[in-house]
This record gives structure tokens, C-alpha cells and sequence, in this order.
């Protein structure tokens, strides 16, 4: 079966977008592992699927898969990149639309310098909510990992995140406690590993190992989880520029139930076909 696909980034997460509009498929869980193998199939840390919707007031449905072929609720890179595809792609002329994920609605739009704008939604802190098995919602909570024992900070913004401050970024264990954090039994869907340096009240550096993906460039739920929490514990300031190692998010939250808006770039590398192998 041969399927046209279009690989973009917002800085440096890579994606593999699909229109599901115009095309008839949505990959298996298999499939989704074949395309985002970087040295079998096309390579990607997320493919992005273009859907219609029949929801009133919404444009289109986004459906996110990870690099391990499991679909996840939510994507803030992806958001910015899903409003250039459908743009580039003509299945809108509207600059800013209403998009339904798996755990609500997020609106991206597409500003005249090209930067995307999103209203990502609420952060999320209830245990139930994450999910994460703890009895209390306190902004920060000690989590036993291996021998050691960190204090993490927990937020969902549709997908699941820990966050944790660290001195430096460069010198974080990203690699060795990030897989340790994603596979905790104390979170039953797995969770986003998030690694936060804070610079001053209005900027940080982070990197994220991702759930399904490992550690990527950049990650735009983690940078709101990451201001989010900052700002929980009284370290930051909205808003906040985020360092990643793609490149800079701006992050702007006011706290509560209001929504967390991010702001960066979303990059077409390419749009090509490809033919899938019969035996996926
Ligand atoms: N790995 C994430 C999904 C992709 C999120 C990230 N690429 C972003 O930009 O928000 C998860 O399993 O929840």
C-alpha cells in the first residue's frame, strides 16, 4: 500500500503527519512503529494523523501515535505543526481552528510571522487526572527511583508529566533515570520525564525523555508542564522562555484553571510516498 506523508518539526521533534482526510489510513500500532524507525522505515518521534471531525465547532480531529506505536492524548509540537500541514495543504483557509485530541480541545493558530500560536487547555493535578497513584495532589512529591529518591512535580496537560529542577541540564542523568521515571509503576499509563534548569524567574532549560519516544529536542507539553509547575512551586514567573535543545518556547500560564498558551515554530521538511510492506 503506498501512502503519501508529509515529515515536519517544531524544533527538532520530528513528526510524521498523515491526511487521513484524503487518504484512507490510520497506521496500525505496528505500522506506527515501522514508519518512525529511523533506520527501517521513515523516522519520526511521533506520527500526527489528520482526521475529520463532525464535532460542531471543531475543524478536525489530531490522533498522535509515538515512535513505540502507542496513541497518546496529547502533543504541543504537534499542535503547531498540524495547523502549518492543514494550512500548506489546503484543507483550510482559516488561520487559527479548533482541534479535537483525546483529551479535548486545543486551538493553534497560525500567526503572519509564521511562529504558531496554542491555547494548549488547563493543566490537569489530580492524582485520578495524571494518572498517578498518590494520595495527595501536592505540588511537589518525593518518588523513590532506583536507590535514590527525587522530588518531582506532576501535571497533566491531556498527557501525563513529572517534572524535576535540577542544577544543570547538561549534567542531568537524563538517559539513565529518564527510562526508570517513564516505566514507574506508581504511574499506570507511563509518564513524560521532564528536567528543568530554572535561569531566572522568567526562563529555563529543559529536556524531556518522552514516554514512547525517549529524549527528544524539544516537547511542548513538557515545556507547559515544566512552567507550570515552576510557577506551582513559586520559582517562575508567566511568562517563561523555554530552552530546549531544538531550540526556544515561549510559555505563558495564570495560574488555576486558566489555559497554558504556547508559543514557537512548526517546520514542512518534506511531503514524499512511501510503499508499506505488505507483511505490516
Ligand atoms: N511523548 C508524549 C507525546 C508527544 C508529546 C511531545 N512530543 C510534545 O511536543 O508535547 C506522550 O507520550 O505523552
Amino acid at each position: 500500500m503506498k501512502i503519501r506523508f508529509t515529515k515536519m518539526h517544531g524544533l527538532g521533534n520530528d513528526f510524521v503527519v498523515l491526511d487521513a482526510i484524503n487518504q484512507n489510513f490510520v497506521p496500525t500500532p505496528e505500522q506506527a512503529r515501522w514508519l518512525a524507525d529511523r533506520h527501517f522505515g521513515i523516522g519520526c518521534d511521533q506520527l500526527l494523523v489528520v482526521e475529520k471531525t463532525d464535532t460542531p465547532g471543531v475543524d478536525f480531529r489530531y490522533r498522535i501515535f509515538n515512535a513505540d506505536g502507542g496513541e497518546v492524548e496529547q502533543c504541543g509540537n504537534g499542535a503547531r505543526c498540524f495547523v502549518r500541514f492543514v494550512h500548506e495543504q489546503g484543507l483550510t483557509q482559516k488561520r487559527e481552528i479548533r482541534v479535537e485530541t483525546k483529551c479535548g480541545i486545543i486551538a493553534p493558530r497560525l500567526e503572519a510571522d509564521g511562529q504558531v500560536n496554542v491555547d494548549m487547555g488547563a493543566p490537569r493535578f489530580l492524582p485520578a487526572e495524571i494518572p498517578f497513584d498518590s494520595a495527595t495532589d501536592a505540588v511537589v512529591q518525593p518518588l523513590m527511583v532506583g536507590d535514590a529518591t527525587i522530588d518531582i512535580s506532576v501535571v497533566s496537560m491531556g498527557n501525563p508529566h513529572a517534572v524535576q529542577v535540577v542544577a544543570d541540564v547538561d549534567a542531568a542523568p537524563v538517559a539513565q533515570l529518564g527510562p526508570l521515571i517513564e516505566a514507574h509503576p506508581r504511574f499506570p499509563r507511563r509518564v513524560n520525564a521532564g528536567f528543568m534548569q530554572i535561569v531566572d524567574r522568567h526562563a529555563i532549560r529543559l529536556r524531556v525523555y518522552e514516554r514512547g519516544a525517549g529524549e527528544t529536542l524539544a516537547c511542548g507539553t513538557g515545556a507547559c508542564a515544566a512552567v507550570v509547575a515552576g510557577i506551582r512551586r513559586g520559582l517562575l514567573d508567566s511568562p517563561v522562555r523555554v530552552a530546549t535543545r531544538g531550540g526556544e518556547l515561549s510559555i505563558a500560564w495564570g495560574g488555576a484553571n486558566s489555559p497554558v498558551m504556547m508559543t514557537g515554530p512548526a517546520t514542512t521538511v518534506f511531503t514524499a510516498e512511501i510503499e508499506l510492506p505488505n507483511n505490516l
